[in-house]
């Protein structure tokens, strides 16, 4: 934003930041506004505003009230030799820099460039630790309503004993959530202890699940203690369990009935007290009814049921995690700023994600490395699919679903800045909310990083 009294400099700067979209002011009352409305970055501030255009007394109140609203703006003082005093006042005030009059176009395109540098050097690594107590559960990124409700019934259940089962398409978040769980639970300070029977072939299986007696078989050289012994007291996470074999599932039912083990080649029962918390992508329903699945068993495992969605159904996260994999890995890569063209997050939004979050975070991870500018094109994506189009079904409700679909996904892509999706939309302010408020999409502005937590009421 450009606050300059002068039409004539005000042309001629209009001309030299033609590579920024900039706004005017003239005056306080019309600063005032266009921060309000467009929340910009830098601002350059003329301290001679009518009707003081001869002091400093208004520049330096619009520089006051620009801070007191968005104290992260860059405002750059413009002035002349006689307004100098005024003009390092103002930096004591909280202006990021001054530059003098007659302004050096070039100069002051280096320190605007600085500025924006800066300011979004801050927003992100604001939004890192808002993210970070954005979260619901522990490392769980997410403002979909759905998603959202199950962290909360994850919360709700975690102090129970009662066995678990968490359903969802493979990378969808299944173990990030039975650690949550765990870490939600009064068992967090002892062992959450995973294992994958899909991962480990059947003649194995048994003795990692149950561990062995010395000499239980060839090469059995020493006793060892099974995973389910070593949660004792903990969680245990039993990954897959649609592939664990059907010998297996009748050692796991009686173990869940008697809560003891007995290790291979031994006859000790051994008491074990764990939390069962297990996943699987497949449909257990199905497998019991052909017979690969043992249905007494499925219900034992089943007390609490969660269902995953996947990405594709959960509205506004595909931008949210493409920002949070993107600052990650920005950190890690050591890489400097790095921003998506609108182009790639159009293709994020509308991309299936197949493989889910877990897809997510190997593309976003593969476009930080390969993005050669300062941001991450379509091409760094490397997807290939097209987007799928929607059901139509009745007109209304079409209308109605694809205005609360790209208001969630215009708060979510502006970090729930209102004035910006408002701007993105096409609307003004007063619109959007209208349109929030019909589709009960909440704002929290009182806690900014929560600002979004955006639930459909309906
Ligand atoms: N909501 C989320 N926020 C942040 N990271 C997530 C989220 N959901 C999943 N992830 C990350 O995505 C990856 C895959 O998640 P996870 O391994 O929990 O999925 P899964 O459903 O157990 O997969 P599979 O069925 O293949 O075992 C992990 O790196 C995890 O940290």
């Amino acid at each position: 934003m450009i606050v300059e009294d002068d039409i004539g400099l005000q042309k001629q700067l209009r001309w030299s930041l033609d590579q920024y979209d900039v706004v005017f002011a003239n005056d306080r009352e019309s600063a005032i506004s266009q921060v309000r409305r467009h929340e910009p970055a830098v601002v350059t501030l003329d301290l001679g505003l009518p009707p003081d255009a001869d002091g400093a007394s208004e520049g330096l109140a619009t520089l006051r009230q620009i801070l007191e609203m968005m104290p992260d703006t860059k405002v750059i003082i413009v002035s002349g030799n006689s307004e100098h005093a005024n003009a390092v006042k103002a930096v004591g005030s909280g202006a990021y820099d001054l530059h003098p009059k007659p302004i050096d176009i070039d100069m002051l395109r280096l320190v605007i460039e600085r500025a924006f540098h800066l300011h979004a050097l801050q927003q992100e690594n604001r939004k890192l630790m808002t993210m970070q107590a954005d979260s619901p559960l522990a490392g769980i990124i997410t403002r979909d309503a759905g998603m959202l409700k199950m962290c909360r019934t994850v919360e709700k259940v975690a102090s129970s004993s009662a066995t678990m089962m968490i359903l969802g398409e493979s990378g969808t978040g299944k173990e990030l959530i039975a650690r949550a769980l765990h870490t939600s639970s009064r068992r967090q300070s002892q062992k959450f202890v995973a294992i994958n029977c899909a991962a480990i072939p059947e003649t194995l299986l048994e003795s990692e699940l149950f561990g062995y007696e010395r000499g239980a078989f060839t090469g059995a050289a020493k006793q060892t203690i099974g995973k389910i012994e070593m949660a004792h007291k903990g969680t245990f996470f039993l990954d897959e369990v649609g592939d664990l074999p059907l010998s297996l599932q009748a050692k796991l039912l009686r173990f869940l009935q008697q809560r003891t083990i007995e290790r291979v080649g031994g006859r000790e029962e051994i008491p074990v007290d764990v939390r069962i918390v297990c996943a699987t992508h497949r449909n257990l329903k199905e497998l019991a009814a052909k017979g690969q699945f043992r249905e007494d068993l499925y219900y034992r495992l089943s007390e609490i049921v969660l269902t995953l969605p996947p990405l594709r159904e959960r509205v506004g996260d595909a931008a949210l995690l493409a920002h949070h994999f993107k600052n990650k890995f920005v950190r890690l890569e050591g890489r400097g700023t790095l921003s998506f063209s609108q182009e790639a997050l159009d293709l994020i939004e509308s991309y299936s994600w197949p493989g889910n979050i877990r897809e997510m975070e190997n593309c976003i991870k593969r476009a930080v490395i390969m993005a050669e500018g300062r941001q991450i094109t379509p091409m760094d994506l490397g997807l290939m699919e097209c987007p799928a189009e929607p059901e139509s079904i009745n007109l209304r409700q079409v209308r109605d679903v694809a205005e609360c679909k790209a208001v969630l996904r215009a708060l979510a892509r502006m970090d729930g800045n209102i004035a910006k999706a408002a701007d993105l939309l096409g609307v003004s302010r007063p619109t959007l909310y209208d349109i929030m408020n019909r589709h009960g999409i909440q704002a929290k502005t009182e806690k900014p990083a929560q600002e979004l937590e955006m639930g459909l009421r309906a």
